[in-house]
């Protein structure tokens, strides 16, 4: 049974976690548990602020970077990078009441796994971001991107629902496997933006790194289909046209982007992939957990992935420093690696 204000613990407070925490935080007592290096700043409340207008300065809420503030949550939210799950999950065991509902609100396939092997007998449900939240200033955070949230139907949900709705619009969903895979073929393109240096606007002007998320998506596609799964598009561009489009010679697909949705599929100049984030601030990135799941994915089918493969290695590679690649570079490398 939840009080009547929900206590909502929120675990990894960057991006999503401060974003979602912070517009949850009007109607929710919420703790956002992360590093002092992020949440100094919030001393005076935090600025949050969207693609659709939205720019609501926040206060209220507690900050630490202790894991104890877990004790009490009725609602804990996921949102470490994946390779940090399984001490959000240890955390979690030593805190969180274990009535609490965990959601994962990461990106990747495996992480509501992770959870709940660390987890037994509390709720783990899957969700899903769809949009982009980029740090625009110490206390701003921008949400540059549209849609909203999806988690994994369960009746554990229905008590949160109308807090989560009045923030987010709310989606849940029987085929959350196809939702994560489907959100997971679109994250190829977070290596390609990493890969890129530039914002994602601007290399989505380039044709060459469109064609490279395309080969991306067309070889992680074949393998979600032939794994009997069904992916769900994640964003307003169908997944199954996604390497057409995106190969479409540039005055062209900006004259489809522009007709799509009603003009409304918006991306925001400024925004970066999650794993531009960490390439620029020098952390290990979730390549392995992105690419990485397509490589595992192809394996366990008996076949190859050799696109996601080297994308795996060229990440790897800038992690350890090396620069960005343009586009036609990046482009003549897949196509290599695909002709093997
Ligand atoms: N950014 C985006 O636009 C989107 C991100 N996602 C996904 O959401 C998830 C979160 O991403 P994002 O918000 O960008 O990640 P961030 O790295 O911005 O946020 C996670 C924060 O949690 C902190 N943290 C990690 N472990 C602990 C711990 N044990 N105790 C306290 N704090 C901790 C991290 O600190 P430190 O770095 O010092 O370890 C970091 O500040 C990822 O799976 C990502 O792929 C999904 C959609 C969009
Ligand atoms: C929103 C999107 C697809 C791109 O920013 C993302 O999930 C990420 O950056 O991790």
């Amino acid at each position: 049974m939840v009080s009547e204000q929900a206590k909502v613990a929120v675990f990894g407070a960057g991006m999503i976690g401060i974003y979602v925490g912070g517009l949850l935080a009007r109607d929710a007592d919420v703790a956002l548990i992360g590093r002092p290096s992020m949440l100094d700043a919030l001393a005076d409340g935090v600025r949050l602020t969207d693609v659709d207008g939205l720019d609501e300065t926040i206060s209220g809420f507690t900050r630490t970077a202790d894991p104890a503030a877990l004790a009490g949550a009725d609602l804990v939210l996921v949102t470490v990078k994946s390779m940090q799950t399984a001490d959000a999950a240890a955390a979690i065991a030593a805190h969180a009441p274990p009535g609490a509902l965990i959601i994962s609100l990461q990106n990747g396939v495996s992480n509501p796994d992770v959870l709940r092997a660390a987890l037994p007998g509390r709720t783990v449900l899957a969700g899903m971001v769809p949009f982009n939240v980029a740090q625009r200033g110490p206390a701003h955070f921008h949400r540059g991107t549209g849609g909203g949230l999806v988690v994994e139907d369960s009746p554990a949900l229905a008590p949160f629902e109308p807090l989560i709705g009045r923030s987010f619009p709310l989606t849940k969903s029987s085929n959350i496997v196809g939702v994560q895979w489907g959100k997971l073929l679109v994250n190829l393109n977070n290596a390609v933006n990493a890969l890129s240096g530039v914002s994602l606007a601007e290399q989505l002007r380039q044709r060459d790194y469109r064609r490279s998320w395309a080969l991306s998506v067309a070889e992680g596609l074949k393998l979600v289909e032939a794994a009997g799964i069904t992916p769900v598009d994640a964003i307003a561009m169908p997944l199954k046209l996604m390497p057409q489009i995106m190969s479409l010679p540039d005055a062209l697909y900006g004259y489809v982007m522009a007709a799509a949705g009603g003009g409304k599929v918006r991306v925001d100049p400024h925004a970066r992939s999650s794993m531009a984030d960490d390439l620029a601030r020098g952390r290990p990135t979730e390549v392995d957990y992105l690419q990485g799941e397509v490589v595992r994915l192809a394996q366990r089918l008996g076949r190859k992935a050799p696109v996601s493969a080297r994308m795996v290695q060229l990440v790897k590679a800038a992690e350890q420093g090396a620069p960005p690649i343009p586009a036609k570079a990046l482009y003549a490398e897949l196509k290599a690696a695909k002709r093997g």
